[in-house]
Parts: C-alpha cells; sequence; structure tokens
C-alpha cells in the first residue's frame, strides 16, 4: 500500500509539490500559484500524512467553503479509502469549530444547544435593539451597524474593549453614529440572554474559549498532531488567532494559499496572515508552486507582468509548459450593447472554428448588474447560459419588485403584482389584512384593486388604521397609472422607483449585499433608458407597457429553460476563484467599474482590485478576451468610460488590439486618460440631470442618492441622451464639448487613445446615403444600407458591424458620418 501510495505521488506531482506534501518535520507554507495544482497538493499531503500514521481524528484541515471540504474528502478517500477520509475533522472554520463550541459550550456560558442566527436574523435582532434604545434606524441603520459589530468581533475586539478604544469612538462620532459601541454591548448581551450565537461569535467564542480556558485549549491542541488550512489568504484575524492557539505547542502546521489571489477583505479578509506566516512561525518552511498547469504561456506572462504592479506580495515566478498561445485580445465596444454583442459574436465564431461546446466559455465581470446586457445579447441569439452563483437579472427580488410596481401601474388588477408589493416596502398591512381582500374579491368576483379601490363599497371588514394604509397604497398606485398616459418608461420606471419606497429601502444598505442590489436596480434603469433611446430610433411607442411586454417575453425565455447542458458560464469575478475555463472573457474594463470606484486612491485596495484582476485573467486555459465599452448609460444619462488602468499593467507583448479600436498601449502608465480640463468643461456644460432623476432625498437620508454614489463612484463625465434630453427640455450635449473632449482625449496621457462617442448632426442626416460609413452612439460602426422616406420621417436602414441590421428614424439618431 505504501509503495503503490509512494509511486502515485512520483507520477502525480511534481517535485516541488511532492516536497510540500512530504513534509511534516513543522511548521510551512505553500504558496501556491495560480492554477499549480493547490488542491491536489493538500490532498496528498493529507494522505501522506495518513499513510505515514496519522490518525484521521487528529487531523484537523479547514477550508474556504463545504463545497471544498466535501471535494477534498472524496479525493482523500480515492486515495486511502472511505473509512480513513471520514473520521478526518475536514471542514469549514465555522462548522468544525461550532462543533467544538457545541461540546465546551457550558465553558463559556452557553447552553450546548444554543441557536446560530444567520445575517438575517441578527440583523432583525440590531434593529430590536437600536429601537429599544429610542435610536432611529436611519441614522443607525442595522446593515451598517452590523457590519461595524462584525467587523469588530472579526478582529476579537468585545464590546468593552470598543467602548474604550479613543479611535473608535472618535471614528464612529465622525460618522454620525456615535452610539455603535453601546448597540454592540446590549445586542452581545441580547444574544447571550437567548443562548445564540451569530456567524461571527463562532470565531469570536471559540478563540475566547481557546484562550481563557488553557486545559481545553491544552486537549484540542494535544488532539489535532497536524492542522491544514486552505485558502490561507482569505482568513481573518480571529482565524489567524484560533490556528495559532491550536498549533503554537507542536507547530506542526501546514498552510496553503496564493497571496496574489487575495480578494475578500471586505469580508474581513487580512492578506498579512500569509504574507507574515513565516514571521509568526519562524521556523516555517516554504515551498513555492510555480508551475501553472491550466495556462498557456502567454496568459500565465500576462498575469505575473499584471501582478508584478503590487508592492505587497511574496515573489514567485509562476510558469507554464503549455504551448504559448494567442496574445489576450483586447476589444474595445461604441457602448455596454456593442460589448455584449461583440463577446457573442466571438463565442458563436470560436464554436464554429473551434468546435467548442457552450460550457467552455465564461463570461466575467466585477458587478452582478453587468449580466443584464449580456443575458440578453446571449438570449437573443438563443445561446443557453448560466448564472454561476447567483439569479438572472430579471429573476433578482429586486427587479421583480420595482417589475411589479411597473406591471400594476400598467394594470392595477394584476393579482400577482398586487400581493407582491402591497406590503413591500414594509407600510403595516399585514398577512390577514391581505387574506380578507383575497376572501371579499373571490366573494365579490372582483380584483384584488377592486376591493382596496373601494373598500367601503365592497365592505371590506378592516378598522380605520388599516383602512388608511390601504388608501395611502391606492394613491402611490393611482398616482402611477394616471402617468402612464403621458410618460415615457424612463420616467416612470424613476418615479416609480422613488414613490413606491424601494429606492428608501433599498439605498440605505451599504453592505456588499445592498451595494450589489442598488447596482441592479441602477442597471435595471440603465435597460429601461436603452430600451427607449432604442424604439425612438426604431420609431416605435416608449411607454412602460411596452417596455414590460419586452420583459415579459425575456422572462418567458427563462423560465423556459433549455435542457442544454453546455451552457456559458456568466459570474463575477469573485464567484469564479477557483475555476476554469477554456475560454474566458473579462468585461467591463473601464475606470469607475473595475477597479471599483470604491477602491478609492487606497493602494492597498487598488492592489486588491489588481489581484482580482489576476484571479479573472488566470481563470482562463486557452483564450482570454478583455473588453471594455466607451460608453454606458448610469444615473440616467450616457456616461463615457475611459479604458481601466489595469490594462496598461500588462506587458504589451501578451496583448493584441483591432487597429481601428482606437486604443493603443504605451510605456507611461496610470496617468489621466482624458483631460481634467476636458472634463470640467463637458461637465459644466451638462444641465442638472438631477431634476430629471430627482435622486435627492435629503430629508431622509442627510446625504443624497447622486451625492452617494458619485462618492462611490466617481464622477463620470456625462452626456443627457436624447430621451433625457426630450422628457426634461433639457438639451442634447453641444457638439463643442464633446469635440473639446475628443480633441483633449485624443491627445490625453498615458498613451491611450480614447474617441468619445458620435453624435447627429443636421447636416449629416440630411447628406446621408446608402454606402455611407456611420459610427453610431451605441451600435458602433455600420454601413447605410438604404435611406427611405422624408423629412421628419426619413429611416435608414444600417448593417452594423457588431450588432446587427437597424432601421434608425434620423429626427433621433445619435451617429456620424465617417466617410
Ligand atoms: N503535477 C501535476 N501534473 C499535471 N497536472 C497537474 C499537476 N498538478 C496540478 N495539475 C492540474 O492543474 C490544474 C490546476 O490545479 P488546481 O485547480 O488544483 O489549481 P489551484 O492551485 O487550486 O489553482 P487556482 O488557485 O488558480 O484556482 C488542475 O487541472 C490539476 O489537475
Amino acid at each position: 500500500m505504501i509503495k503503490d501510495f509512494l509511486e502515485k505521488i512520483e507520477e502525480e506531482l511534481n517535485e516541488e509539490q511532492r516536497r510540500a506534501v512530504c513534509y511534516d518535520k513543522g511548521p510551512s507554507l505553500v504558496i501556491a500559484g495560480a492554477g499549480s495544482g493547490k488542491t491536489r497538493v493538500l490532498t496528498y499531503k493529507i494522505a501522506y500524512l495518513l499513510e505515514q500514521g496519522y490518525k484521521p481524528w487528529n487531523i484537523l484541515a479547514l477550508t474556504f467553503t463545504n463545497k471544498a471540504a466535501r471535494e477534498m474528502k472524496e479525493r482523500i478517500a480515492r486515495l486511502v479509502g472511505h473509512e480513513l477520509a471520514a473520521g478526518l475533522w475536514m471542514g469549514t472554520f465555522h462548522s468544525v469549530f461550532s462543533r467544538i463550541l457545541r461540546k465546551e459550550a457550558d465553558e463559556i456560558g452557553f447552553s450546548s444547544h444554543f441557536t446560530i442566527y444567520d445575517q438575517a436574523d441578527s440583523r432583525n435582532l440590531i434593529k430590536t435593539v437600536i429601537r429599544e434604545m429610542g435610536l432611529d434606524d436611519k441614522t443607525y441603520k442595522p446593515a451598517t451597524i452590523a457590519a461595524h459589530i462584525s467587523n469588530a468581533k472579526n478582529r476579537l475586539i468585545l464590546p468593552e474593549a470598543y467602548l474604550s478604544d479613543n479611535a473608535v469612538r472618535m471614528a464612529d462620532q465622525a460618522a454620525k453614529i456615535p452610539m455603535t459601541g453601546e448597540i454592540y454591548l446590549r445586542y452581545m448581551s441580547r444574544l447571550r440572554q437567548a443562548d445564540v450565537m451569530d456567524f461571527d461569535d463562532l470565531l469570536l467564542y471559540t478563540y475566547i474559549l481557546l484562550k481563557e480556558h488553557p486545559e481545553v485549549c491544552g486537549r484540542y491542541a494535544d488532539k489535532f498532531d497536524f492542522v491544514l488550512v486552505d485558502e490561507y489568504q482569505d482568513t481573518n484575524y480571529a482565524q489567524h488567532c484560533i490556528v495559532w492557539e491550536l498549533t503554537q505547542k507542536k507547530q506542526q502546521v501546514c498552510v496553503v494559499g496564493d497571496d496574489a489571489q487575495s480578494i475578500y477583505s471586505f469580508r474581513g479578509a487580512n492578506i498579512d496572515n500569509i504574507l507574515n506566516f513565516t514571521q509568526k512561525y519562524n521556523n516555517a518552511k516554504l515551498f513555492k508552486l510555480e508551475q501553472n498547469y491550466r495556462s498557456t504561456k502567454t496568459i500565465v506572462s500576462a498575469a505575473n507582468s499584471l501582478i508584478s504592479h503590487n508592492d505587497r506580495q511574496i515573489p514567485k515566478d509562476v510558469f507554464s509548459d503549455k504551448e504559448k498561445g494567442s496574445p489576450l485580445h483586447v476589444y474595445s465596444a461604441y457602448s455596454d450593447i456593442e460589448e455584449a454583442e461583440i463577446v457573442v459574436n466571438q463565442i458563436a465564431a470560436l464554436r464554429r472554428k473551434e468546435k467548442m461546446e457552450y460550457d467552455g466559455f465564461a463570461i466575467l465581470y466585477r458587478t452582478n448588474a453587468q449580466s443584464r446586457t449580456f443575458e440578453e445579447a446571449l438570449r437573443k441569439r438563443g445561446m443557453p447560459y448560466r448564472i454561476y452563483g447567483g439569479l438572472s437579472f430579471y429573476q433578482r427580488k429586486e427587479i421583480k419588485d420595482v417589475i411589479a410596481y411597473c406591471r400594476l401601474a400598467v394594470n392595477p388588477h394584476d393579482e400577482e403584482a398586487f400581493k407582491r408589493v402591497i406590503n413591500y416596502p414594509a407600510r403595516g398591512i399585514g398577512q390577514t389584512t391581505v387574506d380578507k381582500i383575497v376572501s371579499v374579491a373571490s366573494t365579490d368576483g372582483v380584483s384584488l384593486w377592486e376591493v382596496v379601490s373601494r373598500p367601503e363599497e365592497h365592505s371590506l371588514p378592516v378598522n380605520k388604521g388599516t383602512m388608511g394604509k390601504l388608501k395611502s397604497f391606492t394613491d402611490i398606485i393611482s398616482g402611477f397609472i394616471e402617468e402612464t398616459e403621458q410618460m415615457d418608461a424612463v420616467f416612470l420606471t424613476q418615479e416609480i422607483i422613488r414613490e413606491s419606497g424601494i429606492m428608501r429601502e433599498i439605498f440605505q444598505d451599504m453592505s456588499p449585499e445592498g451595494m450589489s442590489r442598488q447596482e441592479n436596480v441602477q442597471e435595471l434603469l440603465n435597460g429601461v433608458q436603452e430600451f427607449v433611446s432604442r424604439r425612438l430610433e426604431e420609431g416605435q411607442s416608449t411607454g412602460l407597457s411596452d417596455f414590460l411586454q419586452e420583459v415579459s417575453l425575456l422572462s418567458d425565455l427563462d423560465e423556459d429553460e433549455s435542457d442544454e447542458q453546455h451552457k456559458v458560464t456568466l459570474m463575477t469575478i469573485h464567484s469564479a476563484k477557483g475555476l476554469e475555463f477554456p475560454v474566458v472573457f473579462i468585461v467591463g474594463m473601464e475606470e469607475n467599474l473595475f477597479p471599483s470606484p470604491m477602491a478609492g486612491n487606497s493602494q492597498r485596495a487598488l492592489e486588491e482590485e489588481r489581484r482580482l484582476f489576476y484571479v479573472a485573467i488566470t481563470r482562463a486555459e486557452r483564450y482570454c478576451y478583455l473588453s471594455f465599452a466607451r460608453s454606458r448609460y448610469r444615473f440616467g444619462k450616457t456616461e463615457f468610460s475611459n479604458p481601466s488602468r489595469f490594462l496598461h499593467d500588462i506587458d504589451p507583448r501578451y496583448v493584441e488590439m483591432d487597429a481601428q479600436d482606437g486604443f493603443s498601449f504605451g510605456q507611461t502608465r496610470r496617468r489621466k486618460f482624458a483631460s481634467e480640463r476636458a472634463q470640467t468643461e463637458l461637465r459644466s456644460s451638462l444641465p442638472s440631470v438631477s431634476k430629471l432623476c430627482k435622486y435627492e432625498d435629503e430629508d431622509d437620508y442627510g446625504t443624497s442618492y447622486r451625492e452617494r454614489h458619485h462618492r462611490a463612484y466617481g464622477e463620470g463625465v456625462g452626456a443627457s441622451s436624447p430621451i433625457v434630453a426630450k422628457v426634461s427640455g433639457l438639451k442634447p450635449l453641444g457638439s463643442v464639448n464633446r469635440q473639446a473632449l475628443m480633441r483633449d482625449a485624443k491627445c490625453g496621457g498615458a498613451g491611450l487613445t480614447v474617441v468619445p462617442s458620435p453624435s447627429a448632426s443636421a447636416k449629416d442626416n440630411s447628406e446621408l446615403r446608402a454606402g455611407m460609413r456611420i459610427e453610431h452612439e451605441r451600435f458602433g460602426l455600420g454601413v447605410v444600407k438604404a435611406v427611405e422616406g422624408s423629412g421628419e420621417n426619413t429611416k435608414a436602414t444600417v448593417e452594423f458591424q457588431n450588432t446587427g441590421t437597424k432601421q434608425l428614424l434620423l429626427r433621433f439618431a445619435r451617429f456620424k458620418v465617417v466617410e
């Protein structure tokens, strides 16, 4: 058996992997470059320890996810048999330590039956505490307070320490939430009274248990002869301290990870744990796995050249023995619409050329909301896809909520939409009331809307208070109904998001999940805006019911999920960690998107964004495509984007770009692409779009939505889109300023040339002839095939290079003739 196993090790592992696997003479740090077989090494190492005679119950292996633990256990079982593998202590920090905590609960004043609160439970309790303390939960937003508490727990800061820390107090005071420490104190005691732990407590109390009960700590430290930790770069301070408590005596610990793939600081991960490991365990042996088995030489070199721009890292030289492969191809698109079409066209072309299945392709983006345009382009082409680790755009809760209001505005008798939002956002209309409405409606044979619109006539049995709440609801919906007659879909959707209270509900949650919901709602607005602009250009109606019609067709396809096994995968880069695909598209490579504007000027945050890009590139086996859109709708207007600074970080030898794309790689890095002057000039020429969008809500939040978002996303260069101009009476951006931007952008630094989208001019339109080439703001380059009609009704049929053939009503079309 031993001989077989050693032979297997010889066959399956390279020399450095073997050395890392067979080392059990003290602490070790295995730095595993991307695609270098980290999982293989961990699996073999545990199997090796078992073969060496270590007992499974004396081995503790901590993973980042339950899935990783399951998969690793299966692989170990294949090597050493199920019986041995089953006895291992293997799982996530939370699952392993909740098991230990249950056993030792009375040591720290809990019963062994303590309950574990999930995020929603814990937020509810925080909200209750805030209210009990007489504080305003609009100032003390539960999500924000929860994040502060979680952060403190992950750093092992207890309420008393929190309260006595001057720096923390001052920071909370500056953030206008000085009572956070008191809330934390009360929240903790409430959890204790209820015999409950929240998720972070599982780590915090484990640490307390080990630190304050040396005999318990000694028992576990003696029990575990070997501790292994996967994804060590993503551990937080509490996890790091727990590992230390368990291993400082025997020093039999092996941590595996890649500092270049540390991407979870927003969840408390601290890259310093891995960077400083060899200082903490000063006789630790360092193994570097540098051979990448996944990607072509070019992809590995491109990723190396990118990450070399980070200061904080453990030096390594990742290499590949695979074929050289093609350069990373960069696409510059006119708009997010064209970007999606380019990607989908490329998928179709590669499938034809290389006979690849759909599941060989992945589209990776920085934010969830970006899936919309790609989903729509894939659907249009009938290409099967799946969203990995999430829902498709129109299935997301916040989108369904807004759409439900839109449906009511168009048809208030829509029962499902009615039930979905009558008490969302919460307006004190309980299930009992809804049941009564349903019952009366059924007896009288009318719709639910009919009952609440005329409750007396239908003898709805509710009290005066409830009657008032129903009246407020019907007033809101009636307002929308009235507006559907006169307003277009963009105006109305904005109105709905604001007046329904959804904006207040969603935009006060600044947690990562909350931000993602905000981005989704914003993206829905972008979709509506895109719809309206397109329909205007096509000479078709732009009402809300037209938009809903289009959306319902999209959702219909959603339900009619094809049985196709092979699907294109769409996901955020964060969820792509650990996965690999023959072809990877990394989209939205723009400033203000990637790096995330939240990173601001913080070097630490920017380095993490760069690591995220590194993770994305290293998912690719054979082809890697990068794309950016030069404009996209944001905040109700077209915003021009500059290519991401990260594109400059890749050595030009490993990238290529089509010559006509108006982008060139240069030597000078990280300077502003478009000059400040041009941006300022352009901005000052813009009328206040906020008048239309009316996002301001100072009364409730102190700061406005736009202000917060612009803080979050940075100030973009924008121009009113045609529909914005039409509805609000604003004029489209003057050509002088646009030319100024083009002039400045063209000679702007960094070796990049950015040509903003074109705008239409009357002259262009009247002289338009078949055969002419045009540049359209969103559809990109195209050739005019025919011009028909006259005056206001002149239409052109244009065959676009990437976005197909379209008919444009010239009066509304935004393009310029290029030849
Ligand atoms: N010695 C080896 N010989 C051949 N192939 C190997 C070897 N080691 C690993 N591989 C293969 O390399 C690929 C990458 O391995 P794995 O997924 O474990 O990498 P990883 O280090 O976890 O990567 P990442 O951190 O980038 O997700 C896998 O397909 C794996 O089977």
